[in-house]
């Protein structure tokens, strides 16, 4: 359902993608691994039309999502955690939700879909009223995720979901975004520094590695592979 094809972008001189190929099937939760400066939030940021590729294409079902707003392709089922949360802290639980649904189709479907995110976050239906901006980290990151699913999206787009949270936290997130995986069949791609965890909820991945695709492969594949057991697993 996505396709991206050769992609390079740029900063000016540095490049930060170079010939980045990638394709994601519906149903399907996609890893992107790689350490720091690798090229993964661009990656996403460029799929999601917040950058423009210099080369290279970002098709979804076959429609092209170059120069396309970002507001657009929210319009296609696109949904985007960003890295870092970026809920609106200045306004309620409830209505960081609804401004996740603001696009038309996922207007009509709000009811529903905020009984769903309710039942898989019951801990945000609690504190339905609370300031977004008061809640710990992983309130915030389980908020972020909710509010990408009030988009009704064909494909959620997650941006290292685990950053900045503790280790428990961090288990209790994946849990729920394996169970979204595993009840829905909408696409994910996940973008992640904690390349265990991702390739534990993930059918696939991809090992960025300056700017370029560098191993990919299953999940099971990955884990087993030994340049990636040496970078990321801690095995030598
Ligand atoms: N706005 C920018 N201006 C200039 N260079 C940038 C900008 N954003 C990113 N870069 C550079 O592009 C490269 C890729 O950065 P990117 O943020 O995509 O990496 P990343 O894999 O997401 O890293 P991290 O895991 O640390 O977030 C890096 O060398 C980074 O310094």
């Amino acid at each position: 359902m996505l396709n991206v094809e050769g992609l390079h972008v740029s900063y000016g001189s540095i490049k930060a993608l170079q010939g980045v190929s990638i394709e994601l099937n519906q149903g399907e939760c996609v890893a992107i691994v790689g350490s720091n400066g690798a090229g993964k939030t661009t990656l996403l940021k460029t799929i999601c039309g917040l950058l423009k590729p210099n080369q290279g294409s970002v098709e979804l079902e076959g429609k092209s999502l170059v120069g396309k707003m970002a507001y657009d392709i929210a319009n296609m089922a696109v949904a985007h955690v960003p890295e870092g949360r970026r809920v609106f802290t200045e306004m309620n639980v409830l209505d960081n939700l609804i401004m996740g649904s603001y696009v038309k189709e996922a207007k009509a479907h709000r009811k529903e879909s905020l009984e769903y995110v309710f039942s898989l976050f019951p801990r945000l239906a609690e504190r339905k009223d609370q300031l977004a901006g008061t809640m710990s980290g992983g309130e915030q990151q389980m908020l972020a995720v909710a509010r990408g699913l009030m988009l009704k999206p064909k494909l959620l787009i997650l941006d290292e979901p685990s950053s900045g949270l503790s280790p428990l936290i961090v288990e209790q997130m994946y849990e729920k975004l394996g169970e979204i995986h595993k009840t829905t069949d909408m696409a994910m791609l996940v973008v992640e520094q904690n390349v265990p965890i991702a390739l534990s909820i993930a059918d696939r991945g991809y090992v960025l590695e300056n700017g370029s695709i560098h191993v990919s492969g299953t999940s099971d594949e990955l884990m087993v592979d030994p340049e990636v057991k040496a970078a990321y697993l801690g095995f030598h």
